[in-house]
């Protein structure tokens, strides 16, 4: 069975002394969760300092971006070793609003999880359609182009160490929640696309997760879905209040 994952992205949002903060209230309240992988994403400035708030607990550290290359000529970012050096043994991929204001292509997406596999660190790779997209009928176009994209050149070794979220961008930060069916949809659709990558066996222990809007009013009817994996959490996962419910609702679901 695979293992879900509670992660939240905290975007540009909490000082060092506010994230620090958010972290302990999260290491307290999910301390005897066992069920799920429990992770956070806090802004890079503040990596180190909550790294060391969440020390050897079961809540780990993940990064919101990272660089391809091993270090060099590239002002203002951040390379594998660095992330892994301050404590990330995760890192979030291709997010949208990465896409979207910063011009992240596909192409630069696979060179960076291909570069985070190898130094030993989870990507969660991010894909999702816009709402254009979605009334348009060209959802599973542009989910399959950015799946088949990530995963190029991709070991089978490897793959089933890639997290991939699901995220819609119509859905992101709108209130606008997939519905637990049209995720579920996906979800299939992209364990699908992996059978045709890799093989079935790969399919089958790749975790997928779903993001926006995700809540705790909305997380037990995703989580019951076959396919959906665990969630990727924004604006809920800011509030230990709130993102610990969610791990809670989740963990209670896989035991
Ligand atoms: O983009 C997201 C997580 O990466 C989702 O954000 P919200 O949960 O705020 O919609």
């Amino acid at each position: 069975m695979r293992k879900p994952i509670v992660a939240g992205n905290w975007k540009m949002n909490k000082s060092l002394a506010e994230g620090r903060a958010l972290a302990a209230g999260i290491v307290e309240a999910v301390a005897s969760y066992k069920g799920c992988d429990i992770v956070v994403a806090p802004t890079a400035v503040s990596l180190a300092g909550v790294g060391e708030v969440l020390g050897d607990s079961n809540v780990r550290l993940a990064a919101q971006n990272m660089h391809w290359a091993e270090g060099g000529a590239y002002t203002g970012e951040l390379s594998a070793a660095m992330i892994k050096d301050v404590g990330c043994s995760w890192v979030i991929l291709g997010h949208s609003e990465r896409r979207q204001y910063f011009g992240e292509t596909d192409e630069g997406v696979n060179h960076k999880a291909l570069v985070a596999l190898k130094a030993g660190l989870t990507p969660i790779v991010c894909v999702g359609e816009t709402l254009e997209e979605r009334e348009s009928e060209r959802t599973l176009q542009k989910i399959e182009l950015q799946v088949r994209a990530a995963l190029a050149s991709i070991s089978a070794a490897d793959a089933s160490r890639v997290v991939i979220a699901y995220e819609p961008i119509w859905a992101i930060g709108t209130g606008k929640t997939a519905s637990s069916d049209q995720a579920q949809a996906i979800h299939l659709e992209i364990r699908k696309i992996v059978a045709e990558v890799f093989d079935a066996s790969v399919a089958d222990a790749m975790r997928v997760l779903y993001g926006g809007s995700v809540k705790p009013a909305n997380i037990a009817e995703l989580i019951a879905q076959p396919d959906v994996d665990g969630a990727l959490i924004g604006g809920a996962s800011l509030k230990v209040e709130s993102f610990s419910e969610i791990a809670k609702i989740v963990d209670e679901y896989t035991a």
